[in-house]
């Protein structure tokens, strides 16, 4: 099987996912402020436990190659994809103190620990199922918003967002980490119960997804 192949297995969701509300009222510029600083400082919070998953990939992995293949996400996580919500937030005077200082929401708890329990329990496999929505999706995403005529860049208060997940760093990194996620999938069956147990691991992560928008869009 293909990671492709667990986007088909829950497609309905996974649309849910990737033209959310939220996504589409953000291309457009109309997404409302407080919608927006809440899932950003949020995403902060997200980020921060999703490099320690990604670091937990490291301690699941069992060769060298797939021990290093995971460190560039961990760099990335803690490095480039933090640094534009901390620069974000900078103009409404909140440092990168005050984002470490926020309290998690429902909805940032609950994705994050079921990420880091997937991998816990499972092995490296089992982890990357629950890895990839948040990867590929925000890709798929990038890339739509860039590719389609009506999203607005200019004057756009969240082009920067759409300018680092349609960029080609974001973009490679993601590309390169299917193409390895791939490799790992390539001996498991769809219809085996370990590829019935993946697609469920990667469907309510995508589930998540959706409540992590919406926990944005509530935030009105
Ligand atoms: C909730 C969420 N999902 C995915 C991404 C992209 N790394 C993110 N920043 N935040």
């Amino acid at each position: 099987m293909k990671y492709q192949d667990l986007i088909a297995a829950c497609q309905e969701d996974w649309t849910a996912y990737t033209e959310h509300a939220f996504v589409q009222q953000l291309a457009k510029g109309t997404l409302e402020q407080s919608c927006f600083l809440h899932y950003l400082k949020q995403d902060f919070l997200f980020l921060k436990q999703y490099a320690r998953a990604y670091a937990l990939a490291i301690y699941k992995a069992r060769t060298l190659e797939d021990m290093r293949r995971a460190l560039p996400t961990v760099y990335n996580l803690l490095d480039s994809e933090t640094a534009h919500h901390v620069e974000y937030c900078a103009q409404w005077g909140l440092t990168e103190a005050d984002l470490e200082n926020e309290a998690e929401d429902f909805g940032t708890v609950a994705y994050t620990r079921y990420v880091l329990d997937a991998g816990m329990t499972g092995d490296l496999v089992d982890l990357y199922a629950a890895l990839a929505p948040c990867s590929v999706g925000y890709g798929v995403i990038g890339k739509k918003l860039l590719e389609d005529e009506s999203t607005v860049i200019e004057g756009n208060p969240y082009a920067s967002w759409i300018e680092l997940y349609s960029g080609d760093d974001y973009q490679s990194s993601v590309m390169t980490g299917m193409e390895h996620f791939n490799k790992l999938l390539a001996e498991i069956d769809i219809n085996s119960q370990r590829g019935q147990n993946l697609v469920d691991v990667f469907k309510t992560a995508t589930r998540m997804e959706i409540a992590f928008w919406q926990q944005g869009l509530n935030a009105k």
